[in-house]
This record gives C-alpha cells, structure tokens and sequence, in this order.
C-alpha cells in the first residue's frame, strides 16, 4: 500500500463529491475523453477515461444525438472511478434531464449492487445526485429503425456468436467489439464479417488507487460497452445495435438491502429498456437478440454452428493486463457452468479437447456445481451463469446420454435431486414474450429453436 491520496480514501464519504465533468469530443468524433474529479475538504484527484471509436469511411458529424449519447457514456463509465470512493454526492454541473437522472440514478443502483453487497457499503447505491434540470430530449423519430445494417456487439463467447450467425441471415452484419482479444479476434475470422473495434483506456491512476486500497468490485461493464456500440452506430450510420443478452441475465444472486444483487444488471431486460428509452430517440434501437431464449436453447444451438475451437466464455480470457489472460481456467464458475451446459450436446472427446479436463471429475469444483445446481445453501454464483433451472435441464440430459451416463458425476445419489421431468426440460426450449425484437430479428430469433 501506498499514500497516494491517503486523505481522500481515508475520508468520510459524506465530505465528498463525485464529480462528472464534461467529456471532451475530437473534431470529427473519433475520440472522447471523459473527465471525473473526487473532491474533498483537503484533496482532490481527476480521471481521464479516453474512449477511441473505430475507424470508418465517412463518418457521420458531431451532432447533438452524439453529444446526448456521450454523456450518457460518462454517467456509465463514471461507475468505476465513483466506487474507489463511494462520495455521498455526485454533481453534475452541466445538468441533467430528468431520463438522464433516471438513468444516472439507475446505474448506480443495479450496476454497483454486486459492488456494494461484497464490500458491505448500502449507502453507494443511493448517492445524492445534484444536478441543474435540463430539457427533456426529442421526442422518438418519425421513421422507424429498418434493421437492414446491424452493429453486432461480439464478446468470443457462445452467445454473440448464436447472434452474429442468425443475424447475418436478415441484415447487413458489421462486428464490433470494445478492445481486442483473442476470443474476439478469432470468432471475427471465423465468420468471415468485418469488426470495428473501439478502444476503451480506463485512467491508470484507477489502478494506483486500487494498490493503495480504494474500495474495488465489480461495474457495469455492458453498460458501458453498450453505449460504446450505440456511438459507433450513429457515427456510421447504422440504426441497429444488436448485443447477445440472454432470459437469464434478468435474474439475480440475492437480496440485500431492499435491492436485487446482480452480477449481469447491465445484460438485464430492465436495462436493456433503459437504454432503449434513451437511445431511441436519436434514431438508434438497441436490442439484446437472445433476450427471449433460455441458456439451454442458444448452447443447443451453438454446438451446431462449428465455433467449438474458437469461442472462450471463461470471463479470465478479459483481463486488462495480457499477461493475465487465460482461454479456459477450468477453475472459475463460468468454466464449471459452460461444461454443464455444453455436455449434453457436443461428444465428450471434443469437450476434452476444449476444456483440458473433465471438470465433472474435478473435486475442487463440486461446490460451484452444487450452488450452479441450487443444491445446498450458496446462492447463485456472481458470475454471468443461467438460472439454476436451465443447469438442471442439463444434468438431466445427461442421465441418459451414452458419453456421460455411467460418469460418477451423473450418477451421484446426492445429485439425484437434481433431476426434473422431461417436460421440464422442453419447456426451456420455448421462446418467452420478454424481448423487444420485432420483425425479421424476431423471426430470426425464433429459427434458433
Ligand atoms: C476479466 C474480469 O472478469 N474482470 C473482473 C475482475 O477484475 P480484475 O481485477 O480481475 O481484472 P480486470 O477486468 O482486468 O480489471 C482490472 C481493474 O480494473 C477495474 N475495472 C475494470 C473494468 C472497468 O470497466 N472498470 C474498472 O474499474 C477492476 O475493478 C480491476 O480493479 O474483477 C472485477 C471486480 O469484481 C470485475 O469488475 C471485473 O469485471 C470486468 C469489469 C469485466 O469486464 N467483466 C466481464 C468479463 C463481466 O463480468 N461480464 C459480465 C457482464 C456483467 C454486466 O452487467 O455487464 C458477465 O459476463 O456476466
Ligand atoms: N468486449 C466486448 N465488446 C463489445 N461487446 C461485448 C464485449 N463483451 C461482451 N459483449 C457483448 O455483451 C454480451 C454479453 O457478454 P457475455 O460475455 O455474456 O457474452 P458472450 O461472450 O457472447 O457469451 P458467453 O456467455 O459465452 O461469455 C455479448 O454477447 C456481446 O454482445
């Protein structure tokens, strides 16, 4: 630990103030910086977060619809710098309309609750936000979104690519991703469709602070790449921005505090209506393609669509720093969920082959499978996982499969709870009523089935 700004991490939340400044926009748009200052009675300190936005051919201007979508890219991505301190104030100076406290107020909440539970500080969700009210935004456009040019949010996992290979069979398919990493990389050369890629530079000094013990845990990191993606959209023209959510993403760890915890807020139906609501009038319909499909169905699916040597879901593949990125960790609770969810549907040679392991086999992981599961007392893990439903569905569909039955995994009497009827499992192969698609998105959708 260092002394670097020992005054403010030491102080009372209440003498302080976040503060969101005004980002700062390149001429033609590219580049935007996003200033945020901590002041205290003694001290002070100011982050830069700088955002790069793909290179394309003629590039739309500045407009107001990318200044507004700007500074909600700030209200976003000021959750990672509020949370080394957790002010009791965040100020606005420049002002927000009532959707932007709406929303400010909402990231805050839903986006840092994981935060808040693991460091136990309730009171960084409910900040004071001061703000002068500026006027609501334009009301929504007369023409509606035609859908025919989609910006396709890629993260090399399972559930983009389900997205990018239904997607591209009813509009025109660009990828886009923020940063770059193998998985990406690879799922992008596997499908043969261009990618943008954006850079996003948290400031550095974040990183000191959290050496120097600033509160640290988990943001709303869709929240932020999905604005990203919206900017890269206007800026190119596009009126669609398709991410790959999934029905269970909604569902949360626990309660605490009057709040529901969820690690995936930001993938949830109630952002993604959030950001619905705020984009939308600016032309643009942000919509999450596998909002109305289970994790059972969109893996059935993927085990088809010959991914199985590129994709990577463990969440390790992302780290910042290169160096300590892995493609399978066979160690975290994503790598323990894929596993489950995957056997059922592709030949266990190949899931050696992915995988490394058997992770049924694996000792060490039987907790992560008895919470991922629901058996026990542990509470769904903080992770982007299914519902404990769609694990069952799986294990249950093994009971019977040639490669896996007589597996000391499967056959466990104290697993056996595990097991639900074969109506059960059809049932998670249903499309829900919960999704904002509409037209050719819809029907594409329902052909992942
Ligand atoms: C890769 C990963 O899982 N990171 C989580 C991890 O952070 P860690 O320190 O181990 O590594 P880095 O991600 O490289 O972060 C370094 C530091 O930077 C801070 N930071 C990072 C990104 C950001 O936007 N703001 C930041 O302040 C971070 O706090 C580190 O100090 O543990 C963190 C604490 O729990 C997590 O917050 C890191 O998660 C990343 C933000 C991340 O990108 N995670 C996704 C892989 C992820 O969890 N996706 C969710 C989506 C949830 C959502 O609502 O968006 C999912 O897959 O379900
Ligand atoms: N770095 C990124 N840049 C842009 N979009 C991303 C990025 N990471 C994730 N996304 C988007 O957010 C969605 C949710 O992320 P998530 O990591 O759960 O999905 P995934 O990688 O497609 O699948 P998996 O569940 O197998 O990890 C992705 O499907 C994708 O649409």
């Amino acid at each position: 630990m260092t002394d670097l700004h020992a005054d403010l991490l030491g102080a009372d939340p209440r003498t302080l103030t976040f503060h969101i400044d005004e980002p700062q926009i390149s001429e033609d748009g590219q580049k935007v910086e996003l200033p945020f200052r901590v002041t205290g009675p003694s001290d002070e300190v100011s982050f830069v977060e700088t955002v790069t936005l793909p290179s394309i051919d003629d590039p739309r201007p500045v407009d107001d619809a990318f200044r507004a979508l700007t500074r909600l890219l700030a209200l976003a991505a000021g959750t990672s710098y509020y949370k080394a301190f957790v002010p009791s104030v965040i100020s606005v100076a420049s002002g927000l309309n009532p959707a932007e406290r709406v929303f400010l107020a909402e990231v805050v909440t839903g986006g840092l609750a994981e935060f808040a539970y693991r460091n136990d500080l309730p009171d960084a969700l409910f900040p004071t936000i001061e703000a002068p009210e500026l006027a609501a935004p334009p009301s929504a456009p007369a023409v509606a979104p035609t859908h025919d040019r989609a910006l396709v949010a890629v993260g090399g996992g399972k559930d983009s690519i389900v997205t990018l290979e239904a997607v591209r069979r009813v509009a025109d398919v660009r990828l886009f991703s923020v940063n770059s990493y193998e998985p990406i990389t690879r799922t992008a050369e596997a499908s043969g469709l261009p990618i943008d890629t954006a850079r996003r530079s948290i400031d550095p000094l974040l990183f000191a602070l959290n050496d120097a013990g600033a509160h640290n845990g988990h943001v709303p990191v869709t929240a932020i790449n999905s604005i990203i993606a919206c900017l890269t959209a206007l800026r190119g023209g596009q009126d669609t921005v398709v991410f790959a959510n999934e029905a269970s993403s909604s569902y949360g760890n626990l309660q605490w505090h009057g709040v529901e915890v969820n690690h995936q807020w930001s993938k949830g139906i109630g952002y993604e209506e959030l950001l619905r609501s705020q984009v939308s009038p600016y032309g643009v319909d942000y919509v999450s393609f596998l909002r109305p499909l289970t994790e059972l169905a969109i893996i059935r699916r993927f085990a088809s669509l010959g991914y199985l040597d590129v994709f990577t879901s463990c969440n390790r593949a992302f780290h910042l720093e290169e160096s300590r990125r892995r493609n399978w960790c066979g160690e975290c609770p994503k790598c323990a969920f894929v596993f489950l969810m995957l056997s059922p549907f592709v030949p266990q040679t190949q899931m050696d082959s992915i995988f490394g392991k058997d992770l049924f086999a694996d000792e060490l992981l039987r907790p992560l499978f008895l919470d991922l599961l629901a058996i026990g007392d542990g509470h769904k893990p903080f992770e982007c996982v299914g519902e404990p439903s769609e694990c069952r569905a799986a294990y249950t569909l093994l009971q019977d499969h040639p490669d896996w039955s007589a597996h000391p995994f499967v056959v466990d009497p104290e697993l056996k709870v595990a097991v639900v009827s074969p109506a059960e499992v059809e049932a998670l192969f249903s499309f829900s009523d919960e999704h904002f698609l509409t037209g050719e998105l819809e029907k594409a959708a329902r052909a992942v089935l």
